[in-house]
């Protein structure tokens, strides 16, 4: 089944929760709706589920006109994130309590209603749990058996809202794969709520990016994560340093007083620029004095303190402070801090010590002209 949203527009009061949204979603696609808390996707979510109608604009399910159907009528399952169980009900009523609940003429036969939700139970590997109750089940065990619950009544859509979001990440990342298979098994079309980037990429077809109540960018995981449309898209999917200056003559001249090379301001002379390095798209070396000049000897690169250094498994995480910065890294401004991160073994063959000095590059950036490209 296919949604359409066209122009969708919603206000609470004077706060202006969704702006002229509209998105198509093909049937079949598992799509993630990513964005910071207060963004407006639980709205959203909430309007396509019919729990909330928009000020102005509609909701299609395959081209018809879902405005005026109740929610009952629209064959739409939910996951929450808290999602309550029955708690006086087995693991197996609670999935069967929606079939239970049809109207006489369409609820199946309770050998069929069994047949069913044995099957359910067995595709969420949780059949051996079948007469459990909620208080005996894990918080993952939990979330799977919700997600039965909802597939029972053979939704068109299904709209998940945070559904691993009250779990922890190895949990999370295990149901995570789960939920990506079994949608391959199943293709109903699925929206799922998330703020957690890494879910949003590594389990969607597409990603739908809202940022106060717009959409900001949409496309595949890797489209969003290799063409970020904004700073904001750039910053929200990943850690991100943010180097401010002012373009001239195809270079970034920091507010440190430091240059990067930026082909893209080659024709923005005066105007601010904003270049975002990620992390590991950080060379770091040990700092000699003179080295971070260029050959026509002017600065290049940044000059920073290792403040700390974090290694954990094969990464090593640098904290560093920006040469002339007189904070330390406990009461630095969190924009005045650079992170870097190299790989552990590189960390231990340079033998970098807390304290040293050291230059840090670019080798790649993305740059966004003008103040309204801040974050
Ligand atoms: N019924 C309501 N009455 C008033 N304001 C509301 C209502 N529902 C949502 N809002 C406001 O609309 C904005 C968007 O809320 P929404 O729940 O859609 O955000 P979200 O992106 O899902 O955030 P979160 O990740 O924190 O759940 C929020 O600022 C919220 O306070």
């Amino acid at each position: 089944m296919s949604i359409e949203i066209r122009n969708v527009s919603k206000q609470f009061g004077s706060f202006q929760a969704l702006r002229d949204v509209s998105l198509d979603i093909a049937s079949g696609e598992l799509i993630a709706l990513l964005g910071p808390s207060g963004c407006g996707k639980t709205t959203l979510l909430r309007i396509i589920a019919g729990l909330e109608t928009p000020d102005t604009g509609s909701i299609h399910f395959a081209g018809e006109d879902q405005t005026d159907v109740h929610v009952r009528e629209r064959g739409v399952g939910f996951v929450f994130q808290h999602y309550a169980l029955f708690r006086h009900m087995t693991v197996f009523d609670n999935v069967a309590f929606g079939l239970r609940m049809k109207p006489r003429k369409e609820r199946p036969a309770e050998s069929a209603i069994r047949q069913k939700v044995m099957d359910l139970l067995k595709l969420v590997q949780l059949d051996w749990i079948a007469e459990r109750y909620p208080s005996q089940l894990s918080g993952g065990q939990r979330q799977r058996i919700a997600l039965a619950r909802a597939l029972a009544v053979e939704p068109q859509v299904l709209l998940l809202d945070e559904p691993f979001g009250a779990l922890d990440a190895k949990v999370r990342k295990e149901l995570r794969r789960w939920l990506r298979r079994l949608h391959d098994e199943l293709h109903v079309t699925s929206i799922f709520v998330t703020h957690d980037q890494e879910e949003a990429l590594e389990v969607a077809d597409r990603v739908v990016v809202i940022n106060q109540g717009r959409i900001e960018q949409q496309g595949t995981p890797q489209q969003v994560w290799d063409n970020p449309a904004s700073a904001f898209v750039y910053g929200f999917l990943g850690d991100v340093n943010l180097f401010k200056g002012r373009a001239n003559d195809g270079r970034i001249h920091l507010e440190e007083g430091m240059q990067l090379d930026s082909p893209e301001v080659r024709h923005a002379d005066g105007t601010q620029a904003f270049a975002y390095v990620r992390p590991h798209d950080l060379d770091v070396q040990r700092y000699a004095p003179g080295q971070a000049l260029d050959a026509h000897g002017r600065p290049r690169g940044i000059v920073v303190q290792l403040e700390r250094a974090i290694v954990v498994g094969p990464i090593a995480r640098l904290e560093l402070i920006p040469e002339g910065s007189t904070q330390s890294a406990d009461n630095a401004a969190p924009e005045a801090l650079i992170e870097a991160q190299i790989p552990a073994q590189q960390f231990h063959e340079m033998g970098l010590r807390e304290g040293e000095m050291l230059v840090v590059t670019p080798r790649r950036m993305k740059v966004f002209l003008d103040e309204a490209a801040g974050i």
